[in-house]
């Protein structure tokens, strides 16, 4: 197999395990680009809410997804160049990205704009199927975890913090929906795969997540 020489750290795991945080923080450090790949499925979410577009229509969705005028710039995302960045993170957008995601022509229509974030010098990305599908050449994968209670305490904490009101069994009782469905759907499913280290993040502090994964890919540049 060619050897890419971009380098891709991929982070996968289930929702409010880090991964976006902990990507973004290691993106930084190695001064890599940075891929937020389900906020691609949220965008998708989001048109499709503002357009009331029919939720079962895949053919659409894909077409939606082909054709997103979407930019990534200055730490936040345009759509059609409305700042978006905290529409896309409410928990309706979450799960209504969770069930599109599950449709394989939406999947595919995303494939080549996340192929397109690989550019020097390195890669940091986070989803579900970074390391299985999208980056399977991928340098170092992770599949990070932790509790699903202590998942939604950290989402309750992010969301309040947003202003945004939620409760805790609720966020619970969504987290727990939303890793069945991402686990068990038939196209790019959410799993810990053999190629991948485990990080479980329950009792891990960011910077102690942080530090792992750079000792790790330190590790794993120095055995190349
Ligand atoms: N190891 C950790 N310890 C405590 N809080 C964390 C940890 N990792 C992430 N968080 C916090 O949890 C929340 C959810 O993290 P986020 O990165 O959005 O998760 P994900 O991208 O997996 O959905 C954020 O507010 C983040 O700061
Ligand atoms: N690579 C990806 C990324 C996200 N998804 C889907 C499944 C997820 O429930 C939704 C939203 O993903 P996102 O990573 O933004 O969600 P969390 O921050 O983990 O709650 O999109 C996916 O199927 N594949």
């Amino acid at each position: 197999m060619k050897i890419h020489p971009v380098p891709v750290i991929a982070i996968d795991g289930p929702s409010a395990s880090g991964k976006g945080t902990i990507a973004q923080r290691v993106a930084n450090e190695l001064n890599y680009h940075y891929l937020d790949s389900g906020a691609l499925y949220r965008l998708v979410a989001l048109k499709a809410m503002q357009c009331h577009t029919d939720l079962t229509d895949q053919t659409t969705l894909a077409t939606m997804a082909t054709q997103l005028d979407v930019v990534f710039a200055a730490g936040t995302v345009r759509l059609e160049g409305t700042i978006v960045a905290d529409a896309i993170r409410t928990e309706q957008c979450g799960i209504l990205a969770s069930k599109i995601a599950a449709y394989p022509p939406v999947r595919d229509a995303l494939l080549s704009r996340q192929h397109a974030f690989r550019l020097p010098p390195g890669l940091v990305t986070d989803g579900r199927d970074m390391g299985s599908v999208v980056f399977p050449d991928a340098t170092l994968k992770i599949f990070l975890t932790a509790s699903a209670e202590v998942r939604a305490e950290r989402r309750y904490k992010q969301l309040k913090e947003k202003g945004i009101s939620a409760t805790i069994p609720d966020l619970l009782q969504d987290i727990q929906k939303r890793d069945a469905r991402d686990r068990n759907r038939s196209v790019a499913p959410l799993q810990q795969n053999s190629d991948a280290r485990i990080l479980d993040t329950t009792s891990l502090s960011v910077i102690q997540v942080l530090n792992k994964v750079i000792a790790w890919y330190t590790e794993v540049c120095a055995s190349k």
